[in-house]
């Protein structure tokens, strides 16, 4: 519920569960759902009880419209994707949002609690984030999205909800603005507690724990533990990695975790000048990835390390004060023993898109092509997944320019862009959204007790 421990850190569990051999063997062919209990219940403990957490776990993928919940598609002799975007809104954050979501208000109830939750979004967890809250009687969603920067799918999710409790927010400015201005809000403690803060980014320890889930479930399906396995993974704010690299700490072998990003490439800069470096980010045709400061980065500096929390202070110190800083040569060389990265730029995504369809007849969106451009870069001796994390139909026009192709909506989207739309424009300032959110979490919190 914290979001964000209160020193502006981020939490990780203080050990790594472990998941032996032969349960890994077991997961093979298993129900989604019945997996994720095996992964998620050593992080729950007994905070939840097991027919409760059973429920909201089956709840949860149940508003998947595939029944194997996330599917693997072959698309080469060892190469696959892993489709991610079955759920209501057609990007992998669903995935652990509407689990996230129902744990929430879950112990919201139990508290006989309201939250005000907050999120920053590049297009993607913002419509998953409202999908999954829209209508809960105990949180008030904000979510902050930076203006004319997500596409008009991805704005739509957000801004015709037409829940009372769900509000949209575009900021003037990027998503790493909008990022900074919900750290600063979980900085500042009297509007922490006065608006009883939540967050529902991957800051949020909840969503990278849900979404170690599929690593699993993709690599016991293709023969793990016994078959050599790496992810590629397209990559912005480094929590769907953080969560492979998290399910290999628990014992999954994966083989290697690769980075993909596109032209906003601080990551791969990182991996090979050891200098993480934030420049402007700019505007490409994969907009959930136009990021430069990278959060979860900060849980694999302390886990690569081995848990050095002043080195991660310092340089976090350093990224706010100067744009940057150095990774220390010892952990560089962990990071780089198990982490590759490569970039593609537009150039190149716009002809892996074109081409794949050529072969394959398989329609990529412009996330996964970044992947699959750089998975097939880094093809190795076993087999290569990469992550499939939106569905094409989320960007239209940019996969019409690159395929020729207008991918359709699927009919849950049915008149989607025929809708009112409600949102409020806000500057980039700290002040000025806090008391926007505190107006309404206030308002709303008197009608609820009224
Ligand atoms: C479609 C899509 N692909 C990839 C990413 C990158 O994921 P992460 O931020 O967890 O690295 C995002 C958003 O973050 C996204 O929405
Ligand atoms: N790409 C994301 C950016 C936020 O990432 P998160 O996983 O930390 O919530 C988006 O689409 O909003």
């Amino acid at each position: 519920m914290a979001g964000l421990a209160s020193d502006g850190g981020l939490y990780v569990p203080r050990v790594w569960p472990k998941i032996a051999e032969a349960e890994i063997r077991g997961f093979y062919g298993r129900p989604y759902a019945e997996v994720a209990l095996s992964i998620l219940t050593p992080f729950v403990g007994d905070e939840i009880a097991e027919n409760d957490l059973r429920r909201m776990v089956e709840e949860a993928y149940a508003t998947f419209r595939h029944p194997a919940v996330a599917p693997l598609v072959q698309i080469g002799a060892a190469d696959f994707v892993l489709e991610l975007f079955h759920g209501p809104t057609l990007a992998f954050k669903d995935v652990a949002m509407q689990l996230l979501a129902r744990l929430m208000d879950h112990v919201l109830l139990q508290r006989d609690e309201r939250a005000t939750i907050v999120g920053a979004t590049s297009g993607d967890t913002g419509g998953a984030a409202i999908d999954a809250f829209a209508g809960s009687e105990r949180a008030d969603i904000f979510i902050l999205f930076p203006k004319g920067r997500v596409s008009p799918v991805q704005q739509r999710q957000m801004t015709t909800s037409g829940a009372r409790n769900v509000h949209a927010v575009a900021v003037d400015g990027t998503f790493d603005d909008c990022q900074a201005l919900v750290k600063g809000m979980f900085n500042d403690a009297r509007f922490r507690r006065a608006t009883a803060l939540s967050g529902v980014n991957s800051i949020n320890w909840a969503r990278i724990m849900a979404q170690i889930v599929y690593y699993f479930t993709a690599a016991a399906s293709l023969g793990a533990p016994d078959r050599r396995i790496s992810f590629t993974v397209p990559t912005g704010n480094f929590g769907d990695i953080f969560a492979g690299y998290a399910a290999k700490r628990m014992g999954l072998p994966i083989d290697r975790l690769v980075i993909a990003t596109n032209s906003n490439d601080i990551l791969e800069r990182t991996l090979s000048s050891g200098r993480y470096e934030t420049s402007g980010v700019s505007a490409t045709m994969s907009p959930s990835m136009d990021i430069q400061v990278s959060s979860n980065f900060e849980r694999l500096l302390f886990e690569a390390s081995g848990r050095d929390a002043e080195m991660v202070k310092r340089s976090m110190a350093s990224l706010t004060q100067s744009g940057g800083f150095t990774v220390p040569e010892d952990t560089l060389s962990a990071i780089r023993a198990e982490f590759s990265a490569g970039r593609s730029d537009e150039a190149a995504t716009a002809e892996t898109i074109r081409s794949f369809l050529s072969t394959t007849a398989y329609l990529l969106d412009p996330h996964t092509a970044v992947g699959v451009k750089v998975a097939r870069e880094h093809a190795g001796p076993g087999v290569m997944v990469t992550l499939g994390t939106a569905h094409p139909a989320k960007f239209p026009e940019a996969v019409r320019k690159a395929s020729g192709l207008s991918p359709e909506l699927p009919p849950s989207h049915t008149g989607l862009m025929e809708k009112h739309e409600r949102f409020d424009t806000l500057p980039n300032d700290l002040r000025q959204v806090e008391n926007y959110i505190a107006e309404r979490s206030r308002a709303a919190r008197s009608g609820a007790s009224a």
